[in-house]
């Protein structure tokens, strides 16, 4: 079984132990760990231990004795543990995918993870649509766009909102708050879109990936609408995300999307991929 370590013990690093708990997923939670040690404490006390026994530890012992360390806390988790778990021949899964826009950060933990023979996983997320994209992208992509709907709570205290002076409170009508490359996108709203980001590795890259962001406060989901041409024709999907009940900026099928990853990664087949 695959020894794992978990940084970020929020909503989608519970979902995750929970999975690989229950004994579902032939794999082991070897270590958990979040800057919040009551953030951690609360998801051991979850642990029925069917699947080891899990316990606090730093990252950097995690490098030392997991196979998988799997992201699920913040672009700045990325950005200081992503290349040491490389660079120890450690696989990686990121969900704070946003971290990767900085060019010369991607190429060295490609190179990195190329030359020690570890892979990085990056989940669909809370999209749907990566499969096609990646095929499209095969004979050449000529547009892709990414409309994000949020409710008002899910964007609030964005740094792209607290920076352009941009109040959302009374807010009565969709508004649109952003529009631009997804390089721009995912600094401004670390915690919203970091779907853009995957469907820039899978596509035109973060510069030509066009957003938009749209407080509305008439709905409680969050949607993401995705549309692509290029020369296998035209590919339009929306997603009607139910928020997780404990962090309404992320949507309950990012926890289920790592969770289905975790689940290929240990199959010897692999469907749909
Ligand atoms: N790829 C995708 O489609 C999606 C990605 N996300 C991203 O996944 C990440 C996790 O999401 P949630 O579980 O909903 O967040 P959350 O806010 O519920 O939990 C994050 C946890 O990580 C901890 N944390 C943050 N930075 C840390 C660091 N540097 N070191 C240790 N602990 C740290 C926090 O204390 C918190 O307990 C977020 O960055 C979120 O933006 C969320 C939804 C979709
Ligand atoms: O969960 C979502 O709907 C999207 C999200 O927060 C992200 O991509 O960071």
């Amino acid at each position: 079984m695959i020894k794992i370590g978990v940084i970020g013990c929020g909503f989608i690093g519970t979902q995750i132990c929970l999975a690989v708990d229950s004994g579902a997923i032939p794999a082991e939670i070897f270590g958990i760990f979040d800057f919040s040690d009551e953030k951690a404490d609360a998801v051991l006390k979850l642990f029925k231990n069917l699947n080891g026994t899990p316990q606090k530890y730093t990252p950097e012992e995690m490098i030392e004795s997991c196979d998988l360390i799997i992201e699920c806390a913040s672009q700045e988790a990325v950005l200081k543990y992503a290349l040491p778990a490389a660079e120890n021949g450690v696989d990686l899964m990121v969900l704070s995918v946003g971290a990767f826009q900085d060019p010369d950060f991607y190429r060295k933990v490609r190179e990195t993870a190329a030359a020690s023979g570890s892979k990085v996983y990056i989940p669909s997320g809370a999209i749907a649509g990566t499969d096609g994209l990646k095929s499209a992208a095969i004979a050449g992509l000529t547009s892709v766009s990414v409309t994000t709907r949020k409710p008002v709570s899910g964007l609030a205290g964005s740094p792209y909102l607290i920076e352009n002076g941009i109040d959302l409170s009374g807010l009565k009508e969709p508004k649109l708050v952003f529009e631009g490359a997804a390089a721009e996108a995912v600094v401004g709203f670390p915690k919203n879109v970091n779907v853009c980001a995957t469907i820039s590795l899978c596509g035109l890259g973060f510069e030509k990936t066009n957003v938009r962001i749209i407080a509305d406060p008439t709905i409680s989901e969050n949607i993401h609408e995705l549309e692509v041409y290029g020369d296998f024709g035209h590919m339009k999907m929306t997603i009607e995300n139910k928020p997780s009940p404990q962090n309404p900026k992320t949507s309950y099928l990012a926890a289920l999307s790592a969770v289905s990853a975790l689940k290929r990664i240990t199959d010897p087949i692999q469907v749909g991929i």
